[in-house]
């Protein structure tokens, strides 16, 4: 069972996320949700239509891993059950972050299949338990869809088969990415979007 985190603690360090993610560009007008476990049974998500490069405490409240509130009157983000879901999924995950870059979206869209398969970058090392550039990076990519509570059914359907790591792709929409705790999913976020943009460009330059 894990400790429970402080609230204010965790919104800090999802509002500082924020204000990265938007220097990086990665996520335009309102999109992106971020989200950071609290206890077993609770968790902080971001509420819905609002700016992540300028969130404030106002702008995060507390879900039960159903996505339920929990005394709060905000709507919180329309993709609340996939992060609620990965919580479900492994007890590891502390945090997850959802961002909307140009590099995962229109290479998940170039991606005809249900995997991303990477190999080949020393930076395949910022991914936890990585050591080498050679093996394959596989990364799951679903279809988009407005219907959450079906996009949160395929993705345990996936992580029954084998379990996930660091992140996954929606088509045309974005990048999912998560770790054990705020710190770990921006370094996941980062090495995967650095990842995405050397793949773009391989494939520009039609090595791939
Ligand atoms: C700019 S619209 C993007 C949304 O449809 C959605 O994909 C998104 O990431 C943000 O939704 P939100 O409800 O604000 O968490
Ligand atoms: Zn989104």
């Amino acid at each position: 069972m894990r400790a429970p985190i402080p609230s204010a603690i965790l919104s800090s360090a999802l509002i500082d996320a924020g204000r990265w993610i938007d220097a990086q560009g990665w996520c335009p007008a309102t999109g992106g949700n971020f989200s950071a476990r609290l206890s077993d049974a609770h968790a902080l998500v971001t509420a819905s239509g609002r700016h992540k490069g300028q969130l404030t405490d106002d702008d995060l409240l507390t879900v039960d891993l159903e996505g339920n509130p929990v005394e709060s009157r905000l709507r919180p983000s329309a993709e609340t059950l996939l992060h609620t879901r990965l919580y479900q999924l492994e007890s590891g995950v502390g945090a997850v972050l959802h961002t909307h870059s140009v590099a995962s979206t229109v290479l998940s869209r170039l991606e005809p299949g249900d995997w991303l398969t990477i190999s080949g970058y020393e930076m395949q090392k910022s991914l936890n338990g990585n050591t080498s550039h050679e093996p394959d990076i596989r990364l799951a990519v679903f279809e988009n869809t407005q219907d959450m509570q079906a996009l949160a059914e395929q993705l345990a359907s996936r992580w029954q088969q084998m379990p996930l790591n660091w992140g996954f792709l929606v088509r045309g929409h974005g990048l999912y990415a998560w770790g054990r705790d705020v710190n770990e999913a921006r370094r996941h976020l980062e090495g995967l979007e650095f990842l995405f943009t050397c793949e773009l460009e391989m494939r520009r330059l039609g090595v791939k």
